[in-house]
C-alpha cells in the first residue's frame, strides 16, 4: 500500500547541508502499523512530509497504492490522512462544525459526511467537546480533533506523527485504541512516535532511523536479532548506529 523507495532529502542550512533523510526504502501493506522511530531530528517528519507530499524530494520517490507523489498527487492526498500536532484548528468553529467543513473540501455528500462525523464523535470520544468552540479545546481534546479531521475522508492510509504528543494516559489510549481499530480494517498506518513501549504494543514491524539512515528494519523479533538488545528502548540507549553481532555474544 506505501512503497518508499530511495527517498532522500537534503536541506541547506545555512552555508552547510543537512542530509536529513538518506536513500530510505521500506513498505508497509495494509493492515499493518509501522513505526517510524528515531531520535529528535532523525528524519520522521520529512519523510512523512515526503510521503504525502508536501515536501519535494531530492531524490527518490513514495507511491500510496501504486501512485507515486510527484505524479499524482491529488490520487496520494485523496487516500492518506496525516495526523501532526502542528495542524491548526479553526478557534472559531466547533469541532462537529470544522469536520463538516474538511467533508465539502474532500467533496462528501452531506449523507456521508454526517455519518462519518457521528461516527468519528464515538471513535474519538468527542462527544462532550463535538460543539464547544475549538478555542476553548485542552491540548488532549484539539488532538483528538486533529485526528478526526484527517480521518474524515476514511482514507486507507494514516502517516500518524507523534500522535500521542501532549496527551494523557487516557488520551493516548483514545490514540492506541483507535490505531489497533484501523489495523483491523485494512487500513496501512506509519506512525512515528517517542513512546516506545508503546508502540512495541500496536506495531506489528519497525523501521529505527539514525541520522536520515534506516539503520535497522523489521519486527520487534528481527530487532532483537539484529541489535542483541531486548525492547525498543534498550536498542535506543544502546546508540542505532552500533550494529551488535548477535553470534558475539554467544561466544
Ligand atoms: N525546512 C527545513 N529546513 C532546514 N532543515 C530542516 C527542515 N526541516 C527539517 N530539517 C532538518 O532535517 C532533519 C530532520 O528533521 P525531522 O523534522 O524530519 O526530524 P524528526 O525525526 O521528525 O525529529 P523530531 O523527533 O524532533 O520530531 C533535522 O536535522 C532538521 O533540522
Amino acid at each position: 500500500m506505501i512503497s518508499v523507495v530511495e527517498l532522500t532529502r537534503r536541506f541547506s542550512q545555512g552555508q552547510s547541508e543537512v542530509l536529513a533523510v538518506d536513500s530510505l526504502s521500506f513498505r508497509v501493506e495494509s493492515g499493518e502499523a509501522y513505526g517510524l522511530l528515531g531520535e529528535n531530528g532523525a528524519g520522521k517528519t520529512t519523510t512523512l512530509r515526503m510521503i504525502l507530499g508536501l515536501l519535494e524530494p531530492t531524490s527518490g520517490y513514495a507511491e500510496v497504492d501504486g501512485f507515486r507523489t510527484s505524479n499524482s498527487p491529488d490520487e496520494v492526498k485523496a487516500r492518506v490522512g496525516l495526523v501532526s500536532t502542528s495542524a491548526g484548528l479553526y478557534q472559531w468553529l466547533t469541532p462537529r462544525e470544522m469536520l463538516h467543513f474538511f467533508a465539502d473540501l474532500y467533496g462528501l455528500s452531506d449523507d456521508f459526511a454526517a455519518k462519518r462525523v457521528e461516527d468519528l464523535t464515538k471513535l474519538l470520544s468527542l462527544e462532550r467537546f463535538v460543539d464547544q468552540r475549538c478555542a476553548t479545546l485542552s491540548t488532549g481534546q484539539k488532538q483528538r480533533v486533529n485526528l478526526a479531521r484527517s480521518l474524515v475522508h476514511d482514507p486507507p492510509v494514516l502517516l500518524l506523527d507523534e500522535p500521542t504528543r501532549g496527551l494523557d494516559v487516557i488520551g493516548s489510549k483514545v490514540i492506541f485504541d483507535f490505531i489497533a481499530t484501523a489495523r483491523t480494517q485494512g487500513k496501512a498506518v506509519i506512525v512515528s512516535t517517542h513512546r516506545l513501549d508503546e508502540a512495541e504494543r500496536f506495531c506489528s514491524r519497525f523501521g529505527l532511523l539514525n541520522r536520515g539512515k534506516m539503520m535497522h528494519e523489521g519486527t520487534l523479533a528481527d530487532l532483537q536479532a539484529a541489535t542483541g538488545q531486548r525492547t525498543l528502548t534498550e536498542m535506543f540507549l544502546a546508540g542505532l548506529d552500533t550494529t551488535t553481532d548477535p553470534s558475539e555474544d554467544a561466544a
